[in-house]
């Protein structure tokens, strides 16, 4: 059994099935994608994984737990995290502030705006956070503004956050969309760095070929609401049906 389990799932939209029957296992310590063309469903399933829609049918469960009913808050506490697609970090604090804040909700389970003062005077948490931001080459720029990075670094700083969280899964929203080149690349050995380092296991939705066959161990390749395949990256390359479905249109973004 996977750490993640979707059985059956299924969602509506008025008349519109963007989810019908989906069925996705994602294997422990794996890189998995999902992919496949604009409105195959992507965004709705993610969603359904982190509490912010309900599925009309089927199942979802995280280590053997449902996730279904509950909150997108207790769904994080046990152990998903997710990366949106644009960077949710706060602008006007510096980068060790922003790094503070999960450092602290992990450690006394949530993070309240007038828990500010106490949070900045607290050692242990200032620690935490500055090896936080060790750990993802960002030391440097602790005292910066966050709002006056790089896109590339704003995004490693809100992966650096969802990690702060010591989440067992870590999902993945299309994390360089609008990204140069460069950054993008930087990203992909990012994540290919906290995969080496930690036993957690990424779910990645992505459009950039390039990044998904860099790091996806898994691809499920969704066209339509349902699932076309799911194979290895090297399969899936040059799987006809995913050329047609999806590969095809690459052209189109
Ligand atoms: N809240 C909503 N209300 C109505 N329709 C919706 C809603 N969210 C998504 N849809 C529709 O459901 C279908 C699946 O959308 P979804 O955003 O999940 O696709 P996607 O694969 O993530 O697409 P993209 O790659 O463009 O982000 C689309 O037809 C979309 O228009």
């Amino acid at each position: 059994m996977g750490i993640l389990e979707v059985r059956d799932v299924s969602k509506n939209f008025g008349g519109l099935k963007a989810l019908s029957d989906v069925n996705l296992s994602v294997a422990e310590g794996t890189v998995h994608a999902i992919i496949g063309p604009n409105g195959a469903g992507k965004s709705t399933l993610l969603n359904c994984l982190v509490g912010k829609l309900i599925p009309d049918t089927g199942s979802v469960s995280f280590e053997g737990q449902s996730v279904l009913g509950r909150k997108p808050h207790e769904i994080n506490q046990m152990g998903i995290s997710r990366v949106f697609q644009t960077p949710e970090i706060f602008g006007d604090l510096s980068v060790l502030e922003n790094m503070m804040i999960p450092c602290f909700a992990k450690r006394d389970g949530a993070f309240e705006l007038n828990a500010y003062g106490r949070m900045m005077a607290d050692g242990e948490i200032v620690e935490r956070a500055e090896h936080m931001l060790e750990d993802m080459n960002m030391a440097d720029k602790r005292k910066m503004h966050a709002a006056s990075m790089s896109r590339g670094d704003k995004r490693r700083l809100e992966i650096g956050m969802c990690l702060a969280q010591e989440p067992r899964l870590l999902l993945l929203d299309e994390p360089t969309a609008g990204m140069a080149r460069a950054d993008t690349n930087n990203t992909i050995d990012l994540l290919k760095q906290i995969k080496e380092d930690r036993p957690i296991t990424i779910a990645i939705i992505e459009h950039d070929m390039h990044v998904v066959f860099s790091l996806a161990e898994r691809i499920t390749v969704l066209a339509q609401g349902t699932p076309l395949v799911e194979d290895t990256p090297a399969n899936i390359k040059g799987h006809p049906k995913v050329r047609e479905a999806y590969l095809g249109e690459q052209s189109g973004h």
